[in-house]
């Protein structure tokens, strides 16, 4: 897209919005009155799951109208329902908001949700409004406001007046100012007259302009000049621009009529932080809200022009609108909504694809005449409005794709780190568990070369463990009646038995001696696995139920009976703790059993001595 140092032609005809005027509409009072006249079904127009909105407009009926004292066919139930009466017969049709023919603009502005779709634009999506009806219902009017005030001579545009266009503009940049972070704003205005697109912003160059087809943008008109806006006076002198150089003529149903349509687009580019802890890594989200005010359908025997050019714009206006109309039939219809979408069939089709069937916030502005003259043309206009109410979009927030990239491989990253991370905090804890391993396995070397030391002197001592039968027992030094575990672990498997202090015989704190196995030798010690028991196959310990009983404290022991507490309280990390911590506890265990045995060798050695000593001083 080219950049145009915009430089409006013509003198200024709209007056400057005061941004900070209280009232959102800056100061306009309501044309009609004070009475708004609006009905809802939902009251959902600021609904967030509200993606394609269709709100009908309904004009007042206007002095030819009434002069003609055509009937007033067009009724208003309430709650969003709107019926019309075609020579006896009423048809029914139900939206989401029905704006009746006294509703200000300010009415249309603050009930249609289009606050929302500038909202929506800010933060990043691709947000549409259009306005369709037949000619003369007032399209152009509620877009940007009585196009006589605009297109004649001498006549400066009332604010009050000003359609949801300029009232969009002045709640942008009010939304902006609130804003700290930095937002780009641009702009473009285009037509599409006789299936060709002309740039509003470009009048000297009357040029056609080609709309094109890439996989990042989808169709985009090419060369279209883009111009920046820093201020909201920025925005209004591109919509005079436009407005000047558009196509409009006049026929028998509107004297300013748009003989093309025009979509203005305003895009916002804001630079964000996807990642909060990355203060480095900006991206740059691209919003776009598209204001489309299309040419209105005529009857072509309705044209006062027949056979010269008016007859061929009346021709592709109805045919790209026939062609919208097809699109809106296919995207209404959960079935054919999945097929082919003819949006290639025409250019206005191509450009709004995006809106219409894709990842967009859209909001449809049905307006008709209450006119008895204009009836066939209202009940059309009113089945395409419900045909597009059933349309559904999944709006997502458009990213330059290398930067989207870059938050993708950010967060790989990111999730990677932690990876790694839980990984070396498990490589380590397995590290400390080896040690721990080894310095079992030599505490409990030492604790039987104690015993088998104990056992050569049969007769002096004995290790007696009631029940084995093995002949070899257990020592347990903790306070008595606390059962506690002690045994022998290996990397490879656990070999555990619990005694109780009072299972064991003791004699004067000194656990009683009696006569080993008669056959004399050792039998394995009890701290080791007998040969012929199969140790379990080393994996990794990440549930409770893998590591033997101890692990659960009574209390959690209790409510896990009581199912207040899950069998698996203990997550990977910490049953993983929890092991270490066995290992830990047991090899203080036998830490005190060769302290035991030391002070008992001792003991006996200090006994044999002082009764050699006696004998020999004897
Ligand atoms: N709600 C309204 N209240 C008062 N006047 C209205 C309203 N809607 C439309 N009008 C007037 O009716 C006339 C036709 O409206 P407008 O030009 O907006 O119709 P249009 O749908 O854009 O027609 P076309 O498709 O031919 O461009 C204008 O003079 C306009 O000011």
């Amino acid at each position: 897209m080219a950049q145009l140092l915009f430089n409006p032609t013509g003198r200024r005809k709209f007056l400057p919005i005061d941004l900070d005027s209280d009232s959102d509409d800056g100061g306009i009072s309501s044309y009609f009155g004070s009475s708004t006249t609006l009905s809802s079904n939902t009251d959902n127009s600021e609904d967030a799951d509200d993606n394609f909105n269709v709100v009908l407009r309904v004009r007042p009926p206007n002095a030819q109208e009434r002069n003609r004292k055509d009937q007033f066919v067009v009724d208003f139930p309430g709650d969003g329902q709107v019926s019309v009466n075609n020579q006896g017969t009423v048809r029914s049709f139900q939206f989401n908001v029905v704006l009746e023919p006294d509703a200000a603009q300010e009415d249309v502005f603050e009930s249609s949700g289009m606050k929302k779709l500038i909202d929506a634009a800010i933060l990043g999506y691709t947000c549409t409004a259009f306005a369709f009806g037949q000619t003369g219902s007032g399209k152009t009017h509620t877009m940007t406001g009585p196009p006589a005030q605009f297109h004649t001579e001498g006549v400066t545009p009332d604010p009050n007046m000003y359609g949801i266009i300029q009232r969009s503009f002045k709640h942008l940049f009010q939304q902006l100012k609130r804003q700290s972070a930095p937002k780009y704003v641009r702009a473009s205005y285009m037509e599409i007259y006789n299936e060709q697109v002309i740039d509003l912003l470009n009048p000297n160059q009357r040029r056609y302009l080609s709309v094109r087809w890439s996989k990042n943008k989808g169709f985009y008109v090419e060369n279209l000049f883009t111009v920046e806006c820093e201020t909201i006076d920025d925005l209004m002198a591109v919509l005079e621009e436009g407005l000047r150089n558009r196509q409009t003529g006049s026929h028998g149903l509107n004297e300013f009529s748009s003989r093309s349509h025009s979509v203005l687009t305003v895009t916002i580019d804001s630079e964000t932080q996807p990642e909060p802890e990355d203060e480095n890594l900006y991206v740059t989200k691209r919003g776009k809200i598209s204001f489309v005010d299309l040419a209105g359908s005529e009857k072509v025997k309705d044209s006062t022009a027949p056979g010269g050019p008016g007859m061929l714009e009346s021709n592709s206006i109805n045919k790209s609108l026939l062609v919208l109309g097809n699109c809106i039939s296919h995207l209404g219809d959960s079935k054919r909504r999945l097929g082919h979408i003819p949006y290639r069939d025409s250019k206005l089709t191509k450009l709004l694809a995006d809106s219409l069937g894709g990842n967009g916030i859209t909001l449809m502005i049905a307006c008709i005449t209450p006119s008895s003259s204009n009836v066939t043309e209202t009940l059309n206009t009113l089945r395409y409005a419900s045909r597009a109410k059933k349309i559904k979009s999944k709006p997502t927030v458009k990213m330059d794709p290398r930067e989207k990239l870059i938050v993708t491989l950010k967060k790989e990253i990111k999730i990677l780190r932690q990876e790694n991370h839980y990984l070396r905090q498990q490589e380590s804890s397995r590290r400390e568990q080896q040690i721990l391993y080894k310095e079992n396995e030599k505490l409990s070397r030492r604790v039987e070369e104690l015993e088998r030391l104990m056992s050569e002197h049969p007769g002096t001592w004995s290790l007696v463990d009631h029940r084995r039968t093995d002949g070899y027992g257990q020592h347990d030094l903790s306070p008595r009646g606390s059962p506690v575990t002690v045994g022998y672990m290996s990397p490879t498997g656990t070999h555990r038995s619990t005694i109780r202090p009072t299972d064991l015989p003791v004699s004067g704190g000194r656990v009683k001696v009696s006569s080993p196995t008669s056959h004399g030798q050792p039998k394995k010690p009890p701290h080791r696995l007998a040969d012929h028991v199969t140790r379990p196959v080393p994996r990794p310990i990440d549930l409770v139920e893998d590591i033997p009983n101890g692990y659960i404290s009574p209390r959690q022991a209790s409510l896990v009976k009581q199912g207040a507490m899950s069998p698996r309280p203990l997550d990977r990390k910490a049953s993983q703790v929890s092991q270490t911590d066995l290992i830990r506890g047991m090899n203080e265990q036998l830490r005190r059993e060769v302290m035991q045995l030391d002070g008992e060798i001792q003991h006996h050695t200090r006994g044999a001595t002082q009764a050699m000593a006696k004998s020999y001083f004897r």
